[in-house]
């Protein structure tokens, strides 16, 4: 029997958080980070970019501890929708079809599974239009952020993550490896520029981060002026800098509740059907950042639980490989 087709994944659409405070979150993502609010009430806040013409890329919902709640990726068609269901099905993963109304605010007939990496994921294609705010310079505020670009994930097994992903079509525009070429770490796309999804090494399944894509690098720099000018610095993790992998410009924050962010601007296409993978080697100080400067612990150890379809949050499992342990020289070590 020959194994379902794959969803044709358009791209990485929006990212369900779990926030313990909605208005101390409201405060960041919206007032700081610049996002507008799409549709808020007691309980949930769906949110978007400057760009971004559907009805969120992003949706908080209030709980009792920070996690994620579930990525969702849209697909190209209604029949992608039952695509997905029937890929994962023939996986033996958990599978929960979500119809419109019963699910996320705005978003159709979707299904969520739970992924063989463990995370929850939503494959959907109808959302609810939103109005154009492309060039309502009026309504920008903030950090100015245009939209959703990737999500990125702690998972303990790369290349299983690599697998995974490729067989739901995603190409591979970069990789960290090893002098044995063990991966250490992998940035996979559907969209035509570097990632919709990347793997981070460590315990997991947990959340890495979400990175919202702004114009310009000044951006960046704004988000860290307007931070240090409300004595709320504290929220600046990582950066301003520039990545090797990706070459864009990086900013990393933490919102109220510890999820992580990426102001992340200026990477590139790899739309040409023979797009070559970029392979970095984990001795290399550039790779993480550009200019060499070391990447702060936190970042490499610091993440959020997933939870499953019923709400629970899901096991972990540690690490294979451990990226901190291989760096050398201006990380310190050796
Ligand atoms: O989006 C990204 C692009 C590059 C990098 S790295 O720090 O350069 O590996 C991290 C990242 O995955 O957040
Ligand atoms: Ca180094
Ligand atoms: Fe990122």
């Amino acid at each position: 029997m020959t194994a379902p087709p794959a969803p044709d994944v358009v791209r990485s659409a929006y990212a369900q958080l779990v926030v313990t405070d909605l208005a101390r979150a409201r405060w960041f993502w919206a007032d700081v980070l610049g996002l507008h609010v799409q549709y808020e009430d007691a309980h949930v806040l769906c949110l978007r970019g400057t760009d971004e013409l559907t009805h969120h890329s992003l949706v908080l919902r209030t709980g009792d501890r920070a996690a994620l709640d579930h990525l969702a990726y849209r697909v190209r068609t209604p029949s992608d929708v039952d695509r997905a269901e029937e890929f994962f099905r023939a996986r033996g993963r958990p599978v929960r079809r979500v119809p419109a109304g019963d699910g996320t605010h705005g978003v159709g007939d979707a299904v969520r599974v739970v992924d063989p990496l463990g995370f929850p994921v939503e494959f959907f294609h109808g959302i609810a239009r939103a109005e154009r705010h492309i060039q309502r310079y009026d309504l920008r505020h903030g950090a100015e952020m245009a939209r959703l670009d990737h999500f990125n994930l702690c998972t303990p097994d790369i290349p299983a993550a690599y697998v995974h992903y490729t067989s739901l079509g995603f190409g591979c525009s970069e990789t960290i490896e090893g002098d044995e070429h063990e991966l250490y770490a992998a940035w996979m796309y559907r969209k035509q520029t570097v990632h919709d999804v990347a793997f981070t090494g460590g315990a997991g399944p947990r959340l890495h981060h979400v990175g919202f894509a702004t114009h310009e690098s000044p951006q960046l720099l704004r988000i860290a002026d307007i931070l240090g000018s409300l004595h709320k610095e504290g929220h600046i993790e990582r950066g301003p800098g520039r990545h090797g992998v990706s070459n864009a410009c990086y900013l990393y924050l933490r919102d109220p509740d510890g999820h992580r962010v990426e102001i992340y601007t200026s990477d590139y296409y790899t739309g040409d059907p023979d797009h070559e993978t970029y392979r970095w080697n984990v001795h290399d100080d550039r790779r993480r950042d550009f200019w060499g400067h070391a990447v702060i612990d936190s970042w490499y150890k610091e993440a959020v639980p997933v939870l499953d379809l019923d709400g629970v949050p899901q096991p972990i499992t540690e690490a294979v490989l451990d990226e901190s342990a291989a760096r050398v020289g201006a990380d310190g070590l050796g």
